[in-house]
């Protein structure tokens, strides 16, 4: 684990000294657009077409923020116009890494060794983290974007004409009641849980406990009045928040210490997880080892034996009730 400065790597763990043993989560510097015509988007520069082929996505099967992307590309049917290189799970002294030797982690684009090449062949200069995960361009050869909250509404609505997959996740007249609950969900649950298993103080941890399980209760009740989060309609919001819930028991609870309760001792979260993992092309997009394999290894800090757990068993196969709120 570590970073770039002005283009040399760096090992080093996250720095929570200055922060009181808070996790603070530094933003991402590559904020491009792909659009529909190359004009630009709200923020970065244009000329960056939606066109089959041309784009490239780097992701971790274990993150949750690469996660998401993979979950839009498959809903938008974007499969065959997006092609993705897969680092290996252990993040180690280098970062993230690729695999020249093994088909399942090589990097097909670049043939790079490690991710943080990625980074210096877009910015050979770049200072910051070097994450997972990252949209390529390999027309323009450089970063179009690494913040997925970005990426998944490009794949929303850029490619639509290329693949003419119309299904909407942003629906304009839905996006503050979603943006509310991307409010409430991504510093409380999606990197709550990261608050919490980052923290390196005892205060740190404990705020971050208390915001996580409220906000998970709030998200509980709010499931017991309809299907998905806005309404019974699936928006971004449900998937920004399934790639959390889908970690939770299986790696969150025990590696984060986020154990007040399990999502299967939820009465509406157990069942709308089961809902969202049984929709077409999603399940495909969860792998348990990757997941498991990532965090358990690589975080020595927190898990210096490396000892990956075997458990749980989980059944997100099984039926779920939420067809009767209507389909
Ligand atoms: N803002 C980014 C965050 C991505 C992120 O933090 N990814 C993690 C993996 S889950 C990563 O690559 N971390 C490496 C590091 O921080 O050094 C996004 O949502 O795309």
């Amino acid at each position: 684990m570590g970073l770039l400065v002005d283009g040399e790597w760096r090992d080093q763990w996250y720095a929570t000294k200055k922060t009181k043993g808070r996790f603070v989560r530094e933003s991402a510097q590559f904020r491009n657009w792909i659009t529909a015509d190359g004009a630009p988007g709200p923020s970065g520069e244009g000329g960056f077409n939606a066109e089959s082929g041309r784009y490239h996505l780097y992701v971790s099967l274990a993150c949750p923020w690469a996660h998401r992307t993979l979950v839009f590309r498959n809903l938008k049917g974007l499969e065959s116009h997006i092609t993705v290189s897969v680092v290996h799970p252990h993040m180690m002294e280098h970062g993230w890494e690729y695999r020249t030797d093994d088909e399942d982690f090589r990097d097909h684009i670049n043939g790079f060794r490690y991710h943080h090449q990625v980074y210096t062949a877009a910015d050979p200069q770049y200072t910051g983290r070097v994450t997972v995960p990252v949209l390529w361009d390999k027309q323009r050869r450089t970063i179009v974007n690494n913040e997925s909250s970005e990426i998944i509404r490009m794949f929303n609505s850029a490619f639509d004409e290329v693949t003419g997959n119309r299904l909407d996740f942003y629906p304009e007249a839905l996006r503050t009641e979603i943006d509310e609950i991307n409010d409430l969900v991504y510093p409380n649950i999606n990197n709550g849980v990261y608050r919490c298993g980052f923290a390196t103080t005892q205060e740190a941890y404990e705020e971050a406990f208390d915001d996580l399980f409220s906000a998970l209760d709030r998200v509980d009740a709010r499931l017991a009045k309809h299907r998905y989060l806005v309404g019974n309609r699936l928006t971004e919001a449900d998937w920004r928040l399934f790639t959390t819930l889908v970690r939770f028991d299986a790696v969150y609870v025990g590696h984060f210490k986020t154990n007040l309760r399990r999502i299967a001792d939820y009465p509406n979260l157990a069942p709308y997880l089961r809902d969202l993992y049984q929709q077409s092309g999603v399940a495909e997009t969860v792998d348990f080892w990757h997941i498991k394999q990532h965090y358990y290894y690589s975080h020595e800090t927190i898990n210096p034996t490396r000892v990956v757990p075997k458990g749980p068993e989980l059944n997100l196969d099984a039926h779920h009730d939420r067809t009767r709120f209507g389909d």
